[in-house]
């Protein structure tokens, strides 16, 4: 794997990325960055452009229009290195409910050509951070929502990602499952140094330290760290601070 010094270590980096459906122009000329290690939230009402902004990240879209870089690979030229730095957890659900909870994450594994010996430490680990170790051996399908995001999840670190994308992985969750969920993600990446970008339309899943990416109808209106963006629009809350900047709100 051919190693790309990044000066300003940069785990993420778009740059004017622009991209239509058919008759549909969906995002213009958006710009941000991810630093390594950070928690990046991408913050936007449903329709504004997130889950096609991770298809492009993730390469299911080819970015035509604008570049991406992870660690400083082009995904365009190399997208084997960039995509090898990568977890992702999707907003629709992507396990399989008949197979084990065990089996859901040796399958991944495999898929990662890993042999099955060293895979099965990893997951004996990932099972206990995740809190599912008793469930190792029960179908994905008896587990509750939040169980099964916290699997998805667990199974997005297993590779030892440098960034994790997550894409509204807490929606149709309860308050509590929600931030059970965000809480393990900031304590397990933030100990491992993996960065995150994660995309959301609740104001709630902000903190004042968090790197914020406002996105509205398609484009960037506003990027910084979430305290500064506040101070700076001089609102009191993230929710008073997205009113002022897109003259509506998500929900808190
Ligand atoms: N395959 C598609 N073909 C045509 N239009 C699409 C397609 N997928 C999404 N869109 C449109 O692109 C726009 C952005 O959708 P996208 O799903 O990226 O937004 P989002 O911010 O992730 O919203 P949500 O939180 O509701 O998923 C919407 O207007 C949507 O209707």
């Amino acid at each position: 794997m051919s190693q790309v010094a990044t000066p300003e270590g940069m785990a993420l980096e778009l740059d004017s990325v622009s991209f239509a459906y058919p008759r549909r122009p969906v995002l213009q000329e958006v710009s941000f960055t991810v630093a390594a290690g950070a928690f990046c939230v991408l913050l936007g009402p449903n329709g504004a452009g997130k889950t096609t902004l991770f298809s492009l990240i993730t390469r299911l879209f080819l970015c035509r229009s604008g570049s991406i870089r992870i660690f400083g690979h082009d995904l365009g030229r190399e997208g084997r290195e960039a995509l090898g730095r990568l977890g992702v957890v999707f907003q629709q659900p992507t396990l399989d409910l008949d197979l084990s909870v065990d089996q859901n994450l040796r399958y991944y594994g495999a898929l990662q050509g890993h042999p099955d010996r060293i895979m099965g430490t990893r997951i004996r680990e990932a099972l206990c951070d995740a809190d599912l170790a008793e469930r190792a051996g029960e179908k994905v399908r008896h587990l509750s929502g939040g169980q099964r995001r916290r699997l998805e999840l667990a199974r997005a670190l297993l590779n030892d990602p440098r960034l994790l994308l997550a894409d509204e992985p807490t929606v149709g969750l309860d308050i509590q499952s929600r931030r059970d969920i965000i809480v393990r993600v900031r304590e397990g990446c933030g100990s491992r140094g993996v960065g995150v970008l994660w995309a959301t339309h609740l104001v709630d899943e902000v903190e004042p330290h968090d790197q914020l990416v406002v996105l509205h109808q398609g484009r960037v209106v506003r990027q910084g760290i979430a305290s500064a963006i506040l101070a700076e629009t001089g609102s009191k809350t993230v929710h008073q601070a997205y009113s002022l900047l897109t003259g509506g709100g998500p929900k808190s």
